[in-house]
């Protein structure tokens, strides 16, 4: 059974920009704490230098960050295992986990996004290939990696499938300057980290073409109306939406350029190639897949989301981002509300 209390050993798997800041802030709060990455080139690299020169250069490991490409020196370390991989890899390391694990672990994760090709939740999908007797949860907010890692005012939202590991998920990352609220609506913080990305795609799309304030302002607005509408078909909660991990992260990365979504959503708007773009950024920009992921959603929620359906159609279908402008601004004249 899962207890409340901080836990004093952590796995941590993604030793991405995300992934490590996280390391960096649990470690802070003096757990041991044991990162994995994908590639054992990278994470070798990192144990060497102490740091993580590619992702977060110039942040030192503390003693108590350790790193490992052993996926089994992971579920060994502690009970508590963090996955912070992009979501395209979420099911097959469940897959990888799933004879390794025992009753005393629980998961926790820190993608944002849907699974790529089915639009299935993350929770679903961890369900589909742990059963549903293992705890689970989620932590999700305002929180751009460079931030965190230098230890800056942050706050996010940790929910679960039970109180207990919701309130020791957010024992162990609160502490020094990062504040975290926990949670027992799973599903409606899903929705929010994965939606706002690509709505800021949309806000970065905009920009790109060169239209103003008052055009982005009324993309983050339409757009919390259509995550709310999902997220009340499908039973989340909407003050959740309200919260950190909705409204909090939306404004956030549809206005700062630290956000690689709103990035793509620039360099789409000023003409750029998709792949250029994407290979210019060089990180994980999960809005471009969960663009297709939430049209499969909403169509099976029977939802309407025009703008992450013109984000859909601008990357899956070519449609030039000034015809997207120009459709949305052409839909039928109807009540805010
Ligand atoms: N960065 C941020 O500020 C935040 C990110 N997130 C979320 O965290 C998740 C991870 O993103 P982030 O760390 O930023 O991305 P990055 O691009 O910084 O890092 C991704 C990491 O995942 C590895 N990776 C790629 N494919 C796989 C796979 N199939 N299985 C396991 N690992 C893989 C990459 O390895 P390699 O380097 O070898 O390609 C890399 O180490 C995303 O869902 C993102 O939305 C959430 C909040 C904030
Ligand atoms: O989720 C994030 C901040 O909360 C990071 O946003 P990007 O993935 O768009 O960089």
């Amino acid at each position: 059974m899962t207890t409340s209390e901080r836990p004093q050993k952590i796995s941590v798997y993604g030793a991405g920009s995300w992934g490590t800041a996280l390391a960096l802030q649990l470690a802070r709060n003096g757990l041991d704490v044991l990162l994995w990455g994908f590639d054992p080139k990278h994470i070798e690299a990192c144990d060497k230098a102490r740091e993580n020169t590619a992702y977060l250069p110039g942040i030192p490991f503390p003693d108590n960050l350790r790193c490992t490409d052993s996926i089994d020196d992971l579920v060994q370390h502690s009970d508590d295992q963090l996955i912070v991989i992009p979501s395209h890899g979420f099911r097959d390391l469940l897959k990888q986990l799933k004879p390794k694990l025992n009753k005393s672990h629980t998961i926790v994760w820190a993608t944002k996004g849907l699974e790529v090709g089915s639009g299935k939740l993350l929770h679903e999908v961890l369900i589909e290939e742990l059963g549903d007797e293992i705890d689970y949860g989620l932590v999700s907010g305002p929180t751009f990696a460079t931030e965190v890692a230098k230890g800056l005012p942050s706050a996010m939202t940790a929910a679960a499938s039970t109180v207990a590991l919701a309130e020791r998920t957010a024992a162990a990352f609160q502490g020094g300057n990062y504040r975290v609220y926990t949670s027992d609506d799973v599903l409606g913080v899903e929705l929010g980290g994965a939606v706002k990305n690509v709505l800021a795609i949309a806000a970065g799309i905009s920009d790109g073409l060169g239209f103003g304030a008052n055009a982005r302002a009324a993309i983050i607005t339409r757009g919390l109306a259509e995550i709310m509408r999902l997220a009340d078909k499908m039973g989340a909660q909407n003050e959740t939406i309200m919260g950190l991990s909705g409204v909090g992260d939306l404004v956030l990365t549809c206005t700062d350029n630290q956000s690689r979504n709103r990035r793509l959503g620039l360099a789409l708007g000023e003409g750029k190639n998709i792949d250029v773009a994407i290979a210019e950024i060089g990180q994980a920009v999960e809005g471009a897949k969960t663009s297709h992921s939430i049209h499969l959603l909403a169509d099976r929620a029977g939802v309407e989301m025009p703008i992450s359906a013109c984000v859909h159609k601008v990357i899956y279908e070519n449609m030039a981002p000034e015809d997207a402008v120009k459709e949305l601004l052409a839909r039928e004249l109807k009540p805010e509300f």
